[in-house]
């Protein structure tokens, strides 16, 4: 009898909960097309762990406009450069928002972080902040010496390793390379590499790894909100610990700065924040949780994404030989070989940029972009789209359009000879930084940091694979976590093609070896 009444109350709640989610769906309106919609998870069931490339794979059925529902969640997902440029430009400021998340409440101090930021006054502020203190053309300039000693850095742990003919991991070094140099123009100071790595900085490390990983998780919680208390994927209860460990870490450079300097030295992105004067009513300076935010929110948004494009660019280069080869020749010709590669020489590097062009192509770091959302309903393509429609540009679909690139999965930096398409945004055929409003404001910084990265590796090395590993069967997979690494890890065997002086860092000790 008891089981009788249990199982009558189940059927009751179940039923609650499908009148209710049919009632949340949008009625009587011309939707974009999509994949069948099921109660309560809606199309969750045609995606897979490759978002990136179940989205593009449903498109090619329902067109570059497509609907999905996730649970009581509306999507949007954008599969063309046409449609691009119709969300991306034309609706830009109706799209400006980005969907409130777990992730945004906890490891982006609610939502003070840039990238979590819903778009209005603190996010314009954030961005002027970023604009104006970070990535001012001045102050890249300025960097150029230390973002050229990271890279001397990376060729002097990469030396002993050479010497002995022994496989350097790419990925390690190209993480700790990106990491330095987002530390040194954040806090002035760097922590990752040979001797310099300790439990405290290994721990920073784990931690920004970790927020990315989880960044990356579709939350059911946020699809069914009754799901959400249970937390069935530990996505709430690790981000409250991520939350606690970025708070310990920030709050003691926070502290240990002030203690150091008061409140004056601007020298970093940290200093300048601490000395930002008294404006924009934030009482004495910016508050400690904005600051810990932004910061947090440009490690995470600057460390992987060019440390990731770098990664896909040597594995391409190691399997098509002719194009290395080529870049080779107009580096030998621009730089010669008594010295080595410095960002004053990127400009007359052109084949170099073609490469670096067809990487961002065919391996964009963020395939779906960040997600954004509208707040009121608007018409796209002829459709309606209600309020708080979650977008996603699909720009890894985008960019393997055959109607756009001729043999789109081939590897072939000869397309972008010559080309005038850029990566700024207004080239809707090519976004791997976004475009808009919320386009990526790290783009020189990382743009710049990959070609030297490449350059200095062409230049400096010739690459192979270990013994026993061969071209063909190389691993060409990503796995999908917002960004797209390759799935297994890059391991080379490099071999010098300048003097071995020229491998030295120049100024040794700073390298920590
Ligand atoms: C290869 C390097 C990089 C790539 C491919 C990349 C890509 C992106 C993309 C696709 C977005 C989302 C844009 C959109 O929603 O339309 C983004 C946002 C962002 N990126 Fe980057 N990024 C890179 C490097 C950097 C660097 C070095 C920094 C900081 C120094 C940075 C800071 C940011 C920030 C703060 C946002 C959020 C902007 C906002 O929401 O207003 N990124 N990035």
């Amino acid at each position: 009898m008891e089981f009788l009444l249990d199982f009558g109350l189940f059927i009751v709640v179940a039923i609650s909960v499908l009148v209710y989610l049919a009632w949340l769906i949008p009625k009587g309106t011309s939707l974009p097309p999509g994949p069948p919609n099921w109660p309560i998870v809606g199309s969750l069931f045609y995606l897979s762990k490759s978002l990136h490339r179940s989205m593009e794979e449903l498109a090619k059925k329902y067109g570059p406009i497509m609907y999905l529902r996730l649970g009581y969640l509306n999507y949007i997902v954008i599969s063309n450069a046409e449609m691009a440029f119709t969300v991306l430009k034309i609706h830009d400021a109706d799209f400006a928002f980005r969907p409130l998340s777990i992730i945004g409440k906890y490891v982006g101090f609610e939502y003070s972080n840039i990238i979590f930021s819903p778009y209005g006054d603190k996010w314009r502020l954030l961005r002027k902040i970023c604009a104006t203190e970070l990535l001012t053309r001045a102050k890249l300039k300025t960097f150029e010496p230390t973002h050229q000693e990271e890279v001397a850095c990376m060729f002097a742990t990469v030396a002993p390793a050479l010497a002995e003919g022994k496989p350097t991991n790419m990925r390690t070094r190209l993480f700790d390379t990106s990491m330095n140099m987002m530390t040194r123009l954040l806090f002035g100071k760097r922590y990752f590499g040979l001797k310099i790595s300790n439990k405290k900085n290994d721990e920073f490390k784990d931690t920004i790894l970790k927020q990315l990983a989880i960044i990356g998780i579709l939350n059911i919680g946020d699809f069914v909100p009754l799901l959400r208390p249970f937390d069935l994927q530990g996505i709430i209860r690790q981000s409250k610990q991520l939350r606690l460990k970025v708070d310990q870490i920030f709050d003691e450079m926070i502290q240990d700065r002030l203690k150091q300097n008061g409140l004056n030295d601007s020298k970093d992105f940290l200093g300048a924040m601490l000395s930002l004067p008294k404006t924009h009513g934030f009482g004495d300076r910016l508050g400690d949780n904005t600051i810990k935010a932004v910061l947090n929110g440009v490690m995470q948004a600057g460390t992987d994404t060019i440390a990731i494009t770098t990664e896909w660019a040597l594995a391409e280069l190691l399997r098509h030989p002719q194009f290395a080869k080529k870049a080779r020749e107009e580096l030998d010709d621009v730089v010669g070989l008594e010295r080595v590669v410095n960002e004053s020489d990127i400009p007359q590097l052109k084949y170099l940029l073609a490469i670096v062009k067809e990487t961002f192509r065919l391996h964009p770091p963020v395939p779906l972009l960040l997600p954004r959302e509208n707040i009121k309903g608007c018409e796209v393509g002829g459709y309606h789209i209600p309020p708080k429609t979650r977008l996603y540009v699909n720009a890894w679909a985008i960019h393997r359009d055959p109607s756009i690139y001729e043999n789109p999965l081939e590897f072939n930096p000869e397309r972008f000879v010559g080309s005038n398409v850029d990566l700024k945004g207004k080239d809707f055929e090519l976004l791997p930084f976004g475009s808009g409003r919320r386009v990526c404001p790290g783009f020189p910084f990382g743009f710049i940091a990959v070609q030297l990265e490449l350059a200095r590796f062409l230049h400096g090395f010739t690459l192979s694979l270990p013994k026993g590993e061969n071209l063909q069967d190389m691993d060409m997979t990503e796995v999908f976590s917002i960004t797209a690494p390759k799935a297994i890890s890059l391991h080379v065997v490099a071999t010098a093609r300048l003097s071995l002086h020229l491998y030295e860092a120049p100024q040794f000790t700073i390298c920590g070896n």
